[in-house]
């Protein structure tokens, strides 16, 4: 969706941030007294139902309709979509907020991993696995 279309009262992700939906989250669950139902085990479990009810959207659609832009999809299909990977994203960061995990450190330390383990002129337009990928031995003086 070009800027143009862009209604004005949505959000981009500089105004709405990960910070706040962990907020948003641990509020909504206060509101109604759910920590004792929202254990690591239990959020685990309504992540993977989630995952699985995004899944479905693009189940049976062939390739044809899973492309970049999803060519051919309903405004009610593509808000349905959003509807799931909001449920995901909401579960994802509750769950690590339950386990005490801090995902903002976490993920910047895994680009930082990812980079080393795939250096972009040895995985530049490879699918490989970054232990298929042709990375030389660091030299030594041996
Ligand atoms: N114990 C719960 C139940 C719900 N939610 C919040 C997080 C999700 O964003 C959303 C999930 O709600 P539903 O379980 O009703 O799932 P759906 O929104 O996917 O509804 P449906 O299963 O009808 O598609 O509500 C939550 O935090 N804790």
């Amino acid at each position: 969706m070009d800027s143009d279309s862009t209604p004005p009262c949505a959000p981009s992700w500089g105004e709405y941030s990960l910070q706040h939906v962990r907020e948003s989250a641990e509020a909504f669950s206060a509101e109604r007294e759910w920590e004792q139902f929202h254990t690591p085990r239990n959020l685990l479990l309504a992540l993977v139902g989630e995952v699985g009810e995004l899944a479905e959207l693009f189940q049976w659609k062939g390739d044809a309709g899973c492309g970049p832009g999803l060519p051919g999809w309903s405004d009610a299909e593509r808000e349905h979509l959003g509807e799931e990977m909001s449920d995901v994203l909401i579960y994802l960061i509750r769950l690590a907020d339950r386990c005490g995990v801090s995902l903002a450190e976490a993920v910047r330390l895994k680009f930082e991993k990812n980079a080393l383990k795939y250096p972009a002129e040895h995985a530049r337009g490879s699918a490989a696995k970054y232990t298929q990928l042709a990375v030389s031995e660091p030299k030594t003086n041996s």
